[in-house]
């Protein structure tokens, strides 16, 4: 393997600087030769692949975002696009392609290499941390740690007026960044895909709490069961407190990455370059029990999900609520 190339696509993540600098170190030192490609796919079928050299890995482990820029390509489902994006990658002799992005990232990584044999392997960077076989996707802590944060200050002017705060927060369908914050900065219930709580049910915790002498509440809301000002409609309906709103955003992807993101998309950049000197492709770098593992790209959907832990941290997360 003498030329590779890496790109970042979908949502950036806090971490991803971090996966490239350590892919291109490290391949840097094994004498290969590193193309970045610039907004993800995007780049790859445009043709805005450029070889990278130190000076362009040199102080980035810990910004945010990504130095080689994102974007979502919808074309890229497209045979007909995907085509001329693995000719663009072929014209540069590039034998393989590390791609840094989520589960959607990975479906095109996976199609470039069944239709068109490029050796791939992917890295999973997504705050969402929602791809199937690894415990942990880079950015997903940093992004915990920011909303911690929201909740800590949200908190204090909640106690101040004895309101309720309704929290909306990322995750398109996981629920991992609502619940285990929750967890982490003592949230007062949550809405989450994985759980049903109804707003009867957060009423009901909001009662019982009022009850308890307790006159604030801090309520998550992942994005993924619906909006919190429609939540916050319904709730308002059925319980007496003074409610208030606020949605996160953006502000949730950006920022230095944590250390936890740092390590994590260290080992796995220099783990994704091992991976293609030894010839493998379309594969996924994955975090198990604190070890770094591959599996097919595809289990990232197609796996099995085990969410035992997760059910069994969602009914610990209640108890603690009340
Ligand atoms: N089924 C698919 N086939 C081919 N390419 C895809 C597919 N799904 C997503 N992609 C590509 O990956 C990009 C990023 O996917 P997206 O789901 O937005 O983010 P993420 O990779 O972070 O989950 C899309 O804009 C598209 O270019
Ligand atoms: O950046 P956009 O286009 O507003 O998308 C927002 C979505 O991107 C995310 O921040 C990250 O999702 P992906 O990693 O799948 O791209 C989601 O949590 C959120 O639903
Ligand atoms: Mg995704």
């Amino acid at each position: 393997m003498k030329k590779i190339a890496i790109l970042t696509s979908g949502g950036d993540a806090p971490g991803m600087n971090a996966a490239i600098r350590s892919a291109a170190k490290f391949a840097f030192y094994q004498g290969i030769e590193v193309f970045g490609v610039r907004r993800g796919y995007k780049g790859m079928v445009d043709n805005d692949i450029f070889k990278m050299t130190s000076s362009d890995v040199s102080g980035i482990i810990d910004r945010g975002g990504t130095v080689l820029l994102s974007a979502r390509l919808p074309e890229f489902k497209d045979p007909e696009v995907r085509k001329i994006a693995a000719a663009n990658l072929k014209a540069h002799e590039i034998e393989g392609l590390i791609v840094i992005g989520g589960d959607g990232s990975f479906h095109g990584a996976d199609l470039l290499y069944k239709e068109h044999g490029i050796k791939v392997i992917g890295i999973p960077g997504t705050i969402d941390n929602d791809i199937i076989g690894t415990d942990f996707t880079i950015g997903y802590d940093t992004t915990l740690n920011i909303i911690i944060e929201a909740m800590v200050r949200l908190r204090d002017t909640a106690t101040s007026h004895e309101r309720t705060y309704l929290v909306e927060v990322m995750g398109r369908d996981a629920g991992d960044l609502a619940l285990y914050a929750s967890l982490a900065a003592g949230g007062d219930g949550f809405f989450i895909p994985e759980a049903k709580d109804t707003v009867q049910d957060i009423a009901d915790v909001i009662k019982e709490r009022r009850a308890m002498g307790k006159l604030h509440d801090i309520i998550l809301v992942s994005e993924g069961v619906g909006s919190a000002y429609e939540i916050g409609n319904e709730l308002k309906k059925i319980v007496d407190t003074e409610l208030r709103i606020t949605v996160l955003g953006h502000i949730q992807r950006g920022g230095s990455p944590s250390a936890f993101d740092r390590v994590l998309a260290t080992k796995m950049g220099a783990k994704a370059v091992k991976e293609l000197m030894a010839g493998e492709s379309g594969m996924m770098i994955c975090s198990e029990s604190n070890k770094i593992t591959t599996k097919f790209i595809d289990y990232a959907w197609n796996g099995i999900v085990d969410n035992t832990q997760k059910r069994k941290d969602i009914e610990l997360a209640h108890i603690l609520t009340k």
